[in-house]
């Protein structure tokens, strides 16, 4: 992590050219065993995901996204495939993976935001009780909650609940810091605002990133790279990549255009046609011939 005064290290290398993934997602089936029948959330679904990507995994609902991040954070093992981090197979949840949900409740209510950000930290016996502190007011600094390291949970909105959130997890600098739809339950101002911030926090601490959403625009804004996951049970259907896009892109006409190919990919049944297969000369979006896993490849 970038500029962090406690422990990371010089800036990430860029995401693409990094050679080694950090997680590697291999053709992962996952299946909820209920008392009649067996549920498949998703089936053979496989990406990789770079030190300092900021990888979203976009779907309709049902497709599996959540399991999936239930899966990397390793609450549910995979039925058929794996996932490995740093090489290593994932089997059971550890502190190099931390999750922030949707849910505003994720906090402890009888905490202050500085406790419950410390909280993790010393429970994880890595840090004395100043250095937590120090860490955790460098990361609440970090998302503009400064003035409220004193207030408990119930005194604070929505978005600054999830900021505390997105500090507390930060905080404990792991490999990869997992978002499951973080801002769906806020309203689109809040929303759009803790997207900027968001990359703006990215752009100074270069943390990895996978992300959840089943909004099209969020996808294009806060991902490099977007997994398009088919409706349930979800399959790779297509990678993209959205690097090119910013928060600024998103009235622009190549933005619209390319949310309007995921939005085809992601529900019609029919793969790209052929006219999709080779570069854009307007928008300079590249849509690739299947590869032998079967989906597309597509940069912009
Ligand atoms: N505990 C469970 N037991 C049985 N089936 C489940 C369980 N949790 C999820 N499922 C099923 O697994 C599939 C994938 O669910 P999941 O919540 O991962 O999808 P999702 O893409 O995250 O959906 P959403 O965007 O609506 O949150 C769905 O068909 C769902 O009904």
């Amino acid at each position: 992590m970038r500029d962090s005064p406690i422990g990371g290290g010089g800036a990430a290398p860029p995401a693409q050219t990094a050679a080694v993934p950090l997680l590697q997602v291999a053709d992962v089936t996952l299946e909820y065993d209920t008392p009649t029948h067996v549920v498949r959330a998703t089936h053979e679904v496989a990406f990789d995901v770079y030190a300092a990507d900021r990888l979203v995994v976009l779907g309709p609902s049902g497709c599996g996204k959540s399991t999936l991040m239930k899966a990397i954070a390793g609450f549910i093992p995979p039925t058929a495939g794996q996932i490995r981090l740093d090489g290593q197979c994932v089997t059971q949840p550890g502190p190099d993976r931390v999750v922030v949900f949707q849910e505003f409740d994720q906090l402890a209510p009888w905490k202050t935001v500085l406790q419950n950000v410390t909280f993790a930290l010393l429970a994880s016996k890595k840090l004395h009780k100043a250095q937590a502190q120090e860490r955790a007011l460098y990361y609440l600094n970090k998302v503009g909650l400064s003035g409220f390291v004193h207030a408990y949970p119930h005194t604070l909105s929505g978005g600054m609940k999830q900021r505390v959130a997105i500090a507390r997890a930060l905080a404990m600098q792991p490999r990869i810091l997992l978002m499951d739809e973080p801002f769906a339950a806020l309203d689109a101002l809040t929303r759009r605002k803790m997207q900027e911030e968001l990359l703006q926090l990215w752009d100074e601490v270069r943390f990895t990133l996978v992300f959840i959403t089943h909004s099209i625009e969020e996808a294009m804004v806060v991902g490099n790279r977007i997994v398009l996951l088919s409706p349930h049970p979800g399959r790779v259907r297509a990678q993209v990549n959205t690097h090119a896009f910013g928060l600024h892109d998103a009235g622009s006409a190549p933005f619209q255009r390319t949310a309007r190919r995921i939005h085809r990919l992601l529900f019609e049944e029919d793969a790209p046609d052929s006219a999709d297969a080779v570069p854009d000369e307007h928008d300079n979006v590249y849509w690739l011939r299947p590869n032998a896993k079967g989906y597309f490849n597509i940069s912009v």
